[in-house]
């Protein structure tokens, strides 16, 4: 049986309510997000109009800089608030969307905390979404538990487990199943709430408390935002302002220009900063998308080109002056089982680590729970305290044409093939409601893919979108390829699963987003069309 009860005035859901998620869209939690999406759904609007506006100057040729308006918060002598003994030593941090097996693996995993995602590791389908709002709370409440049926195997908690940090959807999505006064409600408020609504009391009692990372994030005005939505949902549930911590994601090419004012922003929320390295790329391709500096094939955008490996530092010397958490990030590759392969993936996340925790990260990601003890050697070797906020603060001071600065490389056919390949399968899987899925031995989610589909237009659409060998990436060329790789993909995977992951229904969507003469702004949004 399912619902699609019209309880709370003004708010429809467009989609049944399945009965084991009645306990989560309960009447007080409905209105509870209804009044959030009332008060902040109109400044969520002109903040991305703000994004395209932006844009827009960008494409006329205004290049970021630091902001002139907001030097003084860049000069002024703060910190942020102090951050709980909890959220101290967050040398390892696990990822990944909250799955009910792998919500418990997660917290089982050895990592100090988990990054429970409803963003780039998650399909926002509405079942997906609200089941997992439930494995959440049940984490929180630490009476989950999950039989698998395929294997027959029993999980539960162990007595030490992972503490959680919720990642809500950026501000581009939203919440189509779930309208108030006729509009559909932003994703992260929807994310957001029902997790704060449902958790924050059972984490108060055990003297933690509900901790957040925020994405893809372009300005401090959509940092201000959030913070006033935390003020409003502490007030309204009657909870001391600044419990809740969070800790932005520096993801975006603009943001990098704005790390200070974020910080200064959510001062009273915040939780430190972290390098989402992947958005960070895809960013760059989409907001110089029509200018001559094309990022070369997606496997040579590592930390160390220049660009990256200033932005990196740059976060970890903001953050240490700010008393902040400068936490690195995801390295994609997962076990193998292979063991060359198995080797050199734990050759490269080891490199990875230790240059993070070297360079004077608080803590890092990995992908897979098979890389926790990785990771944690990698730290314990090089950051002997639970952080390492006092302890280095890399003497940089990047310009912005340091930061904007485009690395060498080149544009292959072999990258421009893995792109198409890669993209389409990740579709294919998304599509299938999995948010992120193995491929060639990296974790795709939607980052990842973003940067794949992102090169693939901008090589298409710009004039200097020409291989190393001369050709030129021709929209033909690309059709050429894309049914070319759809081939070796239906042979990679076998046609049973080729039909189920609805390949075809990827490659229509891969082809549109990557011939529209207009640059899609986030796959998510077109992607959505197609979900539910
Ligand atoms: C750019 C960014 O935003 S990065 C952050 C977002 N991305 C992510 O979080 C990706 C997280 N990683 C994953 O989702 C997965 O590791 C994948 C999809 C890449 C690979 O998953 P699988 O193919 O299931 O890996 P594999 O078969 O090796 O898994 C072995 C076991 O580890 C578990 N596992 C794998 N990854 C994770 C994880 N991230 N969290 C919890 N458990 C996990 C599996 O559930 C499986 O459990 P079982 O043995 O009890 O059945
Ligand atoms: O969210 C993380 C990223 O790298 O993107
Ligand atoms: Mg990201």
């Amino acid at each position: 049986m399912a619902s699609t009860r019209q309880g709370t005035e003004g708010v429809e859901f467009t989609a049944p309510i399945p009965d084991e998620f009645a306990e989560i869209l309960t009447d007080d939690a409905v209105a509870f997000v209804a009044k959030l999406a009332r008060e902040f759904t109109g400044r969520r609007d002109e903040l991305l109009r703000k994004r395209a506006e932006r844009q827009e100057r960008i494409n006329a040729g205004e290049m970021p800089d630091f902001l002139p308006e907001t030097k003084e918060i860049r000069d002024g002598d703060w910190k942020i608030a102090p951050i709980p003994d909890d959220l101290q030593d967050r040398r390892v941090e696990l990822t990944g969307p909250p799955d009910r097996k792998m919500t418990i693996n997660a917290l089982n995993s050895g990592a100090k905390t988990w990054m429970a995602d409803l963003e780039d590791a998650n399909c926002p389908t509405w079942r997906n979404m609200l089941e997992s709002q439930l494995n959440l709370r049940d984490a929180n409440l630490r009476t989950i538990t999950f039989d698998d049926p395929k294997t027959g195997k029993a999980y539960e908690l162990n007595e030490d487990v992972a503490l959680i940090i919720a990642r809500p959807r950026g501000w581009h999505l939203n919440e189509k199943h779930m309208i108030v006064d006729g509009h559909e409600v932003p994703g992260g408020l929807f994310d957001f709430g029902l997790y704060f609504f449902h958790n924050v009391q059972t984490l108060l009692d055990r003297g933690s408390g509900p901790y957040f990372y925020l994405p893809k994030m372009e300005s401090h005005l959509e940092a201000r935002l959030w913070n006033d939505v935390f003020n409003l949902a502490q007030d309204e549930l009657g909870v001391p302002r600044g419990t809740i911590k969070a800790t932005v994601l520096i993801e975006t090419i603009l943001a990098t220009f704005e790390m200070d004012e974020i910080l200064y922003e959510l001062r009273e929320h915040s939780a430190g900063l972290n390098c989402g390295r992947w958005d960070y790329i895809f960013s760059y391709i989409k907001k110089f998308r029509e200018k001559d500096l094309l990022l070369p094939d997606r496997s040579e955008v590592t930390m160390t080109v220049p660009f990256m490996r200033a932005y990196s530092l740059l976060t970890i010397k903001t953050c240490h002056k700010r008393g902040a958490h400068a936490i690195g990030g995801m390295a994609a590759q997962i076990p193998s089982k292979d063991p060359e392969e198995n080797e050199k993936a734990n050759a490269k996340v080891r490199e990875d680590k230790e240059r993070e925790a070297r360079d004077g990260h608080d803590g890092t990601w990995i992908a897979h729970p098979g890389m926790v003890p990785l990771a944690m050697e990698a730290f314990d070797e090089h950051m002997k305290g639970p952080n390492q906020i006092n302890e280095k603060s890399p003497d940089v001071n990047p310009t912005a044409a340091e930061l904007l600065e485009k690395p060498e490389g080149n544009i292959t056919e072999a990258g421009f093939r893995l792109n198409v390949n890669v993209g389409v399968q990740y579709l294919g899987g998304w599509l299938a409601g999995r948010g992120a899925i193995p491929v060639y031995g990296l974790m795709e989610d939607t980052a990842t893919a973003e940067i794949s589909r992102a090169q693939v237009w901008q090589w298409i659409h710009n004039d200097a979108g020409v291989l190393d060998d001369g050709t030129e990436v021709t929209e033909e060329l690309f059709r050429k390829v894309l049914a070319e790789e759809l081939d070796n993909i239906k042979e990679l995977v076998g046609p049973e699963r080729f039909e189920r992951d609805e390949f075809g229904k990827a490659a229509e969507l891969f082809d549109r987003i990557s011939t529209d003469k207009n640059f899609v702004d986030f796959l998510t949004i077109p992607g959505y069309e197609y979900l539910d």
